[in-house]
């Protein structure tokens, strides 16, 4: 188990932690979103010992390392930059790691070579031993260095933004890769991403750092569900948020008419709509137990296995409804074409002035 009990940590003025604590149990995959500058790396270089933090402690097991060097720590680190030995072919670059880590060497050739291949095959690349790094693509040489760090048996694998230099496509599947190579492992992940839909789809809980505080540490989906404040929903990347205030007909939206609110909630001060929650209309009327804009559309995005209709609210703001292309076929519509945007009142939070969620009754819930 690894403890991170109150880290700080500042660059002159500049706060990369604040105050932050956490415990990291075995066998978890935990991600770390936040936005550039929040103080990711720094979270990971000082587990790594590779920056000492100016307050708090690190703790394996109960165990205070800060006094210990990194490559006593038994972590495993692997970053974006994959930091090959070029000269090397691909076994000779994971062998390496094993012939020449400090705890239990392993010199027996048999033992290296039995080793090195299993681990090349656990990240499939079975076949590609004697490849020389630039002979790879940026997906294959992610994988070599993943299994350069593997196989020396960290207990914690840190993986500092691992697919940040992948297009897209390679991202989704090495997203699945990682978590089934956790799994077949059981080694504890901390992987670093600024990607909202990774963090969503690989950790088993997820920290949202931002200004080197903690705002959130939970398992993506309740995050992504009900984010504790409006930082955190918009870090998320998956929410309409919209200002205004709770009046006497419902949530006064300047330009528009009151939005229905899903519970009375004089605080509320933004009024927050998951982008997948939403749907299209061409009807605007409203409907009970739901919520309705009018919203002049602008594009289509199609990702992969969804697409994202972007459209224009009055106060020209843009609001988001994403729709998954394993449930319908994708809509088309005219430039600037007046549409309604529609959604479940169940799916709405409200946040204060704060910034901070509303706890809400659940609907039907006696008052
Ligand atoms: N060596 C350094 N000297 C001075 N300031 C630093 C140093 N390293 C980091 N910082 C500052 O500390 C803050 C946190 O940086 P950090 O690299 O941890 O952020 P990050 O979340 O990993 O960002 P990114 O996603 O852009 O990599 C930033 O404001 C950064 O400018």
């Amino acid at each position: 188990m690894l403890e991170l009990q109150g880290l700080s940590k500042r660059y002159g003025t500049e706060v990369a932690l604040d105050d932050v604590s956490l415990v990291v149990r075995d066998d978890e995959y935990l991600t770390l979103l936040g936005p550039s500058g929040s103080g990711k790396s720094t979270l990971l270089r000082v587990i790594a010992g590779l920056e000492t933090p100016d307050a708090g402690r690190v703790l394996l097991d109960g165990r205070d390392i800060g006094a210990l060097p990194t490559h006593r720590r038994g972590l495993g680190i692997v970053q974006q930059n994959y930091a090959l030995f070029p000269h090397m072919t691909v076994f000779d670059n994971v062998a390496f790691g094993l012939r020449f880590r400090e705890t239990a060497p392993v010199a027996d050739p048999s033992e290296v070579d039995r080793r090195t291949r299993a681990t090349l095959d656990l990240v499939g690349l079975t076949g590609f031993e004697t490849r020389m790094p630039g002979q790879l693509s940026g997906g294959q040489k992610q994988r070599v260095s993943l299994a350069r760090t593997l196989v020396t048996e960290p207990r914690i694998c840190l993986l500092d933004e691992p697919l940040g230099a992948l297009d897209a496509n390679l991202r989704e599947r090495m997203t699945v890769e990682l978590r089934r190579i956790r799994e077949a492992l059981g080694v504890t992940f901390l992987h670093v991403t600024g990607n909202e839909a990774e963090a969503l789809a690989m950790g088993d809980r997820m920290i949202v750092l931002d200004r080197g505080r903690a705002l959130a540490v939970a398992p993506p989906e309740e995050i992504f569900a009900a984010p504790a404040d409006t930082r955190v929903a918009r870090f998320l990347n998956a929410w309409n948020l919209i200002p205004g205030r709770a009046g006497a007909d419902g949530f006064e939206v300047a330009g528009e008419a009151p939005l229905a609110l899903p519970a009375p909630a004089p605080q509320a001060q933004t009024y927050g709509v998951p982008y997948d929650a939403a749907w299209i209309s061409r009807d605007p009327a409203p409907a009970p137990g739901e919520g309705v804009l009018p919203a002049r559309y602008v594009a289509s995005e199609f990702l992969g296995s969804k697409v994202v209709y972007l459209l224009r609210r009055a106060d020209g703001k843009v609001f988001e409804v994403e729709r998954h292309l394993s449930r319908e076929d994708p809509e088309t519509y005219a430039q600037d074409e007046t549409l309604a945007v529609r959604w479940r009142l169940a799916d709405v939070h409200l946040f204060d002035g704060a910034g901070r969620r509303i706890p809400l009754a659940p609907a039907g819930a006696p008052a």
